[in-house]
């Protein structure tokens, strides 16, 4: 039971307006002072929704109609989380910290380590991420006799999750669901994994946003008791919520009703994932007194980007008729860039944003370049990496996924609740112990027999009959983890750590193997505990569980963080909710955005340009779209024909940069090609023509023409085509950031690594490496 501690101080609620009122429309202003009741907020991407929710909060506060721990804020992420609440500390003071703010899954995670006793779980319970249920589902289908390389676990997975989601009970599904084959087979798997997860005392990602309905159905008084305390309800990103996040809030908020949600069906993105948009046409039925207040403005994007995104949405022909304007200045019309193939893509891009940076006085943390799969990233990883350019990937395989990372979370998990089988089959051959797989399959059998967990049926490993010299090797481990089990009593919870990871030889095996990978192994341990030092120094409450509990809930978008001065790089499903000065759209090709097509799936192409749309209203002042005409897929290279996207795109606000020059002597698929032997990459300024003329430009199939504006007409940067690197000369003309113009009057070694020797007008005589200088070459 949560303690529901009064914080108000007493006095009496102030009548005037807020003072931090000031800068808010008149829209704005009223839907943040319309505090009882419920309101919708359906507006366009930029219009003040999440600006509009914070200040909200802080009124309310301010008015006093609540204390904070009464108002739940439900965000899409934890970082989106932590923003607000920064906020509304600025706004209001130290009290907003005790705000029930956060993402579904943490709040109602919290809610279930309350009340976990009411659903037959102990507080401890684990929460199981992807992986873990898929080596649930995987053991299942096993046991049912099915080849897992031919059923993959992860399909069924996704099915039973879509089921759970839609809160589908495993019967219902069976009776009434079953259209296909593999349908059949989840429906066999369902009602097994559930009762494993049960007896596990776990629950999945999916449990969290369901259980809490289970709870409130059931234990009405516990309802009641959530309903009376979250005196005000608000969620932002409404259009993506799922049916089971929208059934428990409309559940919580039944009594006072009392609920503001604010989204944009045009940017709903994750119907894939159960998302659905009648929640937000359902909220007027279920709240027929509702109020709605529009938003039109738009502070975010210029007008060009306005427009570029306007023309791409009015394509869809399902959504909610919304206007939207600015105030702000037209801006720069939008640039695409064509591209040979995705390293030339790539390549072009972190030379755009060294240019911009230093022509517009930038931060690397101004950029954000966007793409539509995660896989997109390594190429242009490799790129800022080579040029030394500043980046941070958002998403791809987070720390915590990582192999070595879930063995020792594996292994915590089980000091905190040992019955967790999944965790102990991980680790009870890791490191390698000689306990085989047949040994493990004995002991699964004999623990379903008798209805034990593991944990149970190995304490007791003597009387189980299995293989003899295995018997000795389970003794150890049942020693190891008990051991620290009481070592984390008695002490703190990095030496416990500590002492596991030593008396387990987790660590030493990678010591002992000396190879690289072991090497980045054993830091990536090492920052683990880092990790747990660092929460045990800064938490309120440095329990093991309460760690647990933490690590299962960061998701890959809270990555990123702004304080660095980096590129960010990220999927556009990641970009939800943020907003950057110059942003890159890349891989604008037919069957990878929008996604598919070419191999014959089932596309939703609204769905698509919704998140087109989405990616185009992340940018403030500057937008580029960016193509290759080959990419190398599935092993192969592959022609790739330009973005139906594109051609939807208003043509008056975009041009087009055909791109490099792309010359190379007897290389196969570009015979015919004149030049020098060698390969290299000129710009030529010849079809730039910087305005609406992208008509013609945008359909031409020529690879000859345009180059970034600033680079100056023939000046002949030559490129390296195999490493992009710019070829450096004697005598060409650069610019240094600090040292101003000067010539290179000699030059050692190639591309990024050469070391420079330049003369510069204002201070003489410097040696530079390449790679640092950031020079610019000018002519
Ligand atoms: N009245 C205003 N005056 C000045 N700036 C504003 C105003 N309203 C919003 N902004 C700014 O405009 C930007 C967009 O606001 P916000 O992120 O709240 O929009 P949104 O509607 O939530 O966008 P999205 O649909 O992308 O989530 C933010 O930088 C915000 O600070
Ligand atoms: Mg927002």
């Amino acid at each position: 039971m949560p303690t529901f501690v009064l914080q108000n101080d007493g006095e009496k609620p102030p009548h005037s307006e807020p003072p931090f009122l000031t800068d808010v429309n008149d829209a704005q202003k009223k839907a943040v002072l319309h505090t009882d009741g419920p309101l919708l907020i359906i507006a366009g991407a930029g219009s003040g929704k999440t600006r509009v929710l914070t200040y909200r909060i802080a009124n309310l506060l301010y008015q006093k109609k609540a204390w904070p721990n009464q108002i739940l804020a439900l965000t899409f992420t934890n970082k989106a989380a932590r923003e607000m609440q920064e906020r509304i500390v600025d706004l209001i003071g130290e009290k907003a910290n005790r705000i029930w703010m956060g993402t579904f899954h943490s709040i109602f995670s919290r809610i279930l380590r309350f009340e976990a006793e009411h659903l037959g779980y102990t507080r401890d319970f684990s929460i199981y991420d992807t992986v873990d249920t898929d080596r649930v589902i995987k053991s299942i289908l096993q046991e049912l006799g099915f080849n897992t390389r031919e059923v993959k676990p992860q399909a069924v997975r996704f099915i039973i999750s879509n089921a759970k989601n839609q809160l589908i009970s495993p019967e219902a599904f069976k009776n009434k669901f079953v259209q296909s084959s593999l349908d059949d087979i989840a429906a066999q798997v369902y009602e097994r994994y559930i009762a494993r997860c049960r007896q596990n005392n776990a629950m999945d990602f999916d449990d969290l946003l369901i259980k809490p309905i289970e709870l409130f159905e059931h234990h009405p008084e516990i309802l009641q008791k959530y309903q009376n305390h979250f005196r005000y309800i608000l969620i932002d990103e409404y259009q993506d919520t799922n049916h089971a996040q929208y059934r428990a809030t409309q559940l919580l908020a039944a009594g006072h009703q009392n609920i503001c949600v604010v989204g944009d069906d045009s940017q709903s993105i994750y119907s894939f994932r159960g998302a659905d948009i009648s929640n937000i046409l359902n909220f007027k039925e279920d709240y027929p007194d509702s109020a709605q207040i529009p938003l039109e403005q738009n502070y975010r994007s210029t007008k060009s980007i306005l427009q570029c995104a306007d023309s791409v949405i009015r394509q869809n022909t399902s959504r909610l008729d919304k206007t939207l304007w600015t105030q702000n200045d037209r801006g720069e019309i939008i640039t695409v860039l064509e591209n040979y193939d995705e390293r030339d893509e790539a390549n072009r891009i972190v030379r755009s944003i060294e240019d911009l940076k230093m022509r517009e006085h930038l931060s690397f943390r101004d950029f954000a370049v966007l793409y539509r799969t995660n896989y997109q990233s390594r190429v242009l990883e490799d790129a800022f990496r080579r040029r030394g350019v500043p980046y941070q990937l958002v998403g791809g395989i987070s720390f915590y996924q990582r192999k070595e990372i879930k063995d020792v979370t594996a292994y915590l998990r089980l000091l905190v609740n040992p019955h967790d089988d999944e965790s102990l089959l991980r680790v009870i051959n890791e490191p390698a112990r000689g306990v085989g797989e047949k040994t493990i399959t004995n002991l699964q059998q004999i623990a379903r027999k008798h209805n034990k967990s593991l944990w149970d049926t190995i304490g007791d490993v003597e009387s189980t009959g299995i293989y003899k010299p295995a018997i000795g090797r389970i003794r150890d481990f049942v020693d190891i983890l008990e051991r620290t089990g009481k070592k984390l009593t008695d002490t703190g919870l990095t030496d416990t750590v500590r002492f596991l990871l030593d008396e387990t030889g987790y660590v030493k095996q990678f010591v002992e193997e000396h190879s690289h990978d072991s090497l980045m192994r054993r830091q990536n341990v090492m920052e683990l505990l880092n990790a747990i030092s660092y929460f045990e120094k800064s938490s309120n409450t440095p329990s093991l569980s309460a760690f647990l509990q933490e690590i299962s809930l960061v998701t890959d978008l809270d990555a990123h963080d702004t304080d660095d001065p980096a590129v960010t790089l990220m999927t556009v499903h990641g970009s939800k909710g943020l907003e950057f000065p110059v942003v890159f759209i890349t891989g604008l090709e037919e069957d990878l955005f929008p996604i598919g097509g070419r191999s014959g799936e089932d596309v939703d192409i609204e769905e698509e340009r919704r998140l087109f749309y989405v990616a185009i209203t992340r940018a403030e002042k500057r937008l580029y779209f960016s193509y290759a005409k080959n990419r190398f897929r599935f092993g192969e290279q592959v022609d790739m024909n330009r973005s139906r996207f594109l051609d939807e795109v208003d043509p008056s606000v975009v041009r087009t940069e055909t791109g490099a020059t792309i010359r190379q002597t007897g290389s196969p698929g570009m015979a015919g090609r004149s030049g020098k032997s060698g390969t290299y990459i000129s710009y030529d300024q010849s079809n730039y023509d910087g305005n609406a003329g992208a008509g013609s430009d945008f359909h031409s199939e020529s690879y000859d023409s345009a180059a970034p504006a600033d680079d100056g007409g023939g000046m002949g940067v030559e490129y390296d085509q195999n490493t992009g690197e710019i070829i450096w000369r004697s005598g060409m003309a650069v610019i240094h950031k600090k040292f101003g113009p000067g010539k290179i009057v000699q030059c050692q070694g190639q591309g990024d690594d050469a070391r420079l020797t330049v003369f510069f007008k204002n201070v003489g005589q410097k040696k530079l490496v390449a790679r640092l200088a950031q020079l610019k070459v000018i002519g």
